[in-house]
C-alpha cells in the first residue's frame, strides 16, 4: 500500500501482556516498550471477520463510519430477493419470504446492538424521516413545554428537523457547535424544555457523550431525550434501555454496513407506546393495515411507527449484514476500536495536527478526526494514493476506524501514508487543491 515504512513498529504495550487483553486502549501506553503491530492483530479477536468482507485491493478504507464496507455475503442475498423471493415468489413473498415482518424483525435483531429489549425497535425509513417522527412525538408528549435543545454543530440533518418539526426559533435553544459539557447543557435546561436532541457520537469530532449522565439530567428537568445513533450503533455498545433513554434514531449504512441507502432504525421505549403519536400515519403503522378502514388507528407497540412499504431490496443488503452483527463481541469491538483508535492517535501526534478527537478513550467514538488548514487537498492526496477518508468543512481530515475490518497493520499504513503526503508535499499540487466538490 505505502513504500517506505521506517517503523514497523511503534511504542505501545508490554510485550508480556500481548493476548486478548491486548487488544483495547491500554495495550498503547506512553510508558510501554516497543511492541510488534502484528503480535496486537494476532490477538485480535475480531480479525476472523476481515474475510467476510469483499474490499477492493489496494485500498485502505477509513470512511466506513460514513458508508460501510460490502459483506461478502450480500449480493446473493439481495440476488435472491430478487431472483426467487420477487422473480418466483412474486406477492406471495410479503408471506413466504416474510417481508410483511422485516421492519419488526430486523429491528429486533438490531436490539441487542442499542442496548433494547425486543418489541421496541423498528427498520424503516431514513433517519432523517424518523427523526421528524420521534422529534414529533416526544414534543407532543410535553404538550405542556415549547423548548427543544439541540446541537448547533450536530449533524445539519438533525438540525434541520428541529426546523421542520415547526419549534419557534425562540423555543430552539441551541448547544455551542464546539466545547459544550454538562455543565453547558445544564444551563439550558429549564422546565420549560420539552425536548433534548443528541448525537450520541458527534459526526466531526468523534466525541462520545454520556448517555447515561445526559438522560438522568433532562429526567430531571422533565425533559425527553432523543439519541442520534448513526455514529455509535456498530461502533461501540449502547444501552438505550439501562440508561432510560426515551426515543433514539441510527442508520444502518455506516459501521452495520447495510449497504448505500439501506433502511434507518427507530427506537421507542416501551413505556411511551401507548401515548406517543407520530404524525406521518401511513397504513403500515396502522392497527390493521388490511382491514382498508378510512380512518387511523395507530397499531399497539412500536409499529406504530412505521408509514408505508419498506424498501425490500435495501432491507436485504441489511438482513445480510446482521448475519455477521449477529456473531459480534461488543466488548470486544469497542476494545479493538479504542485500540486503533489510539494508535492511529499516537502515531501522528509527531507531525502535529490538531486533534478534534478527544484523546480520553471513555469519551471517544471510532473515528479520529485531525484539523489540517488543507485537509481537502490532503484527504484528495491520500485517496489517490488508496487510504479513503473523508474532509469535513471546513478543515478536518476524518478517519474512521470500522473495527471489523481494519487491523493495527492498517494504521500503520493509513498513519506512514499522513505523513508522506505531508512531507512531501504531494497535497500541494493543482488538482488536489481544486476543489471538486465531491458528495462525501
Ligand atoms: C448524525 C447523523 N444523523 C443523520 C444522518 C443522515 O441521515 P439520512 O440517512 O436521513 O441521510 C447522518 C449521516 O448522513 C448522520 O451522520
Ligand atoms: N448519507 C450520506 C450520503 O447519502 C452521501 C454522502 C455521505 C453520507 C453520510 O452518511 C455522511 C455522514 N453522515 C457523515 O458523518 O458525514
Amino acid at each position: 500500500m505505502t513504500s517506505d515504512r521506517p517503523d514497523a513498529t511503534v511504542d505501545i504495550a508490554d510485550p508480556d501482556v500481548i493476548g486478548p487483553d491486548a487488544i483495547g486502549p491500554d495495550a498503547i501506553g506512553p510508558d510501554a516498550e516497543a511492541t510488534d503491530i502484528a503480535a496486537l492483530d494476532a490477538a485480535d479477536p475480531l480479525r476472523g471477520f476481515r474475510s467476510r468482507f469483499t474490499l477492493p485491493e489496494g485500498v485502505l478504507y477509513l470512511d466506513g463510519n460514513s458508508l460501510g464496507a460490502l459483506p461478502a455475503h450480500t449480493s446473493e442475498r439481495i440476488a435472491r430477493l430478487v431472483r426467487q423471493e420477487w422473480g418466483e415468489g412474486l406477492i406471495r413473498s410479503w408471506n413466504e419470504a416474510g417481508w410483511y415482518d422485516l421492519p419488526r424483525g430486523l429491528g429486533d435483531r438490531i436490539a441487542p446492538l442499542v442496548g433494547a429489549a425486543p418489541g421496541q425497535t423498528v427498520v424503516c425509513d431514513s433517519t432523517s424521516v424518523n427523526l421528524f417522527k420521534v422529534l414529533t412525538a416526544a414534543r407532543r408528549l410535553r404538550p405542556d413545554r415549547r423548548v427543544l435543545v439541540a446541537e448547533l454543530g450536530s449533524f445539519p440533518t438533525d438540525l434541520y428537523l428541529t426546523e421542520g418539526v415547526g419549534v419557534a426559533a425562540r423555543d430552539r435553544r441551541l448547544l455551542d457547535r464546539d466545547g459544550w459539557t454538562t455543565d453547558s447543557l445544564a444551563d439550558l435546561l429549564a422546565d420549560d424544555t420539552a425536548v433534548l436532541l443528541l448525537s450520541h457520537v458527534d459526526y466531526r469530532t468523534g466525541e462520545l457523550r454520556d448517555m447515561a449522565g445526559i438522560t438522568e439530567l433532562a429526567h430531571r428537568h422533565g425533559a425527553l431525550v432523543v439519541w442520534d445513533l448513526c455514529h455509535s450503533v456498530g461502533a461501540l455498545p449502547v444501552e438505550l434501555d439501562a440508561t432510560g433513554a426515551d426515543f433514539a434514531v441510527g442508520c444502518s449504512y455506516k459501521y452495520l454496513n447495510g449497504g448505500p441507502g439501506s433502511p434507518a432504525f427507530l427506537y421507542a421505549a416501551a413505556r411511551h407506546h401507548d401515548a406517543a403519536e407520530q404524525p406521518l400515519t401511513g397504513w403500515f403503522g396502522h392497527a390493521d393495515p388490511f382491514a382498508f378502514e378510512p380512518g387511523y388507528r395507530p397499531a399497539d407497540g412500536i409499529g406504530r411507527f412505521l408509514t408505508g412499504t419498506p424498501p425490500l431490496l435495501s432491507m436485504a443488503g441489511l438482513q445480510a449484514a446482521l448475519d455477521l452483527w449477529d456473531e459480534v463481541d461488543l466488548t470486544a469491538l469497542r476494545a479493538k476500536s479504542l485500540s486503533l483508535t489510539s494508535l492511529f492517535l499516537e502515531l501522528t501526534a509527531p507531525l502535529g495536527l490538531p486533534s478534534l478527537t478527544p484523546a480520553e478513550p471513555s469519551r471517544r467514538g471510532s473515528q479520529v478526526s485531525l484539523r489540517h488548514p488543507h485537509a481537502y487537498a490532503v484527504m484528495q492526496a491520500l485517496i489517490e494514493r488508496g487510504v479513503i477518508g473523508d474532509f469535513r468543512a471546513p478543515d478536518v481530515l476524518r478517519f474512521g476506524f470500522t473495527p471489523l475490518y481494519l487491523s493495527h497493520r492498517d494504521v500503520l499504513d493509513a498513519a506512514t501514508a499522513l505523513r508522506e503526503v505531508l512531507e512531501s508535499g504531494v497535497w500541494r499540487e493543482q488538482r488536489f487543491t481544486a476543489s471538486a466538490g465531491a458528495v462525501t
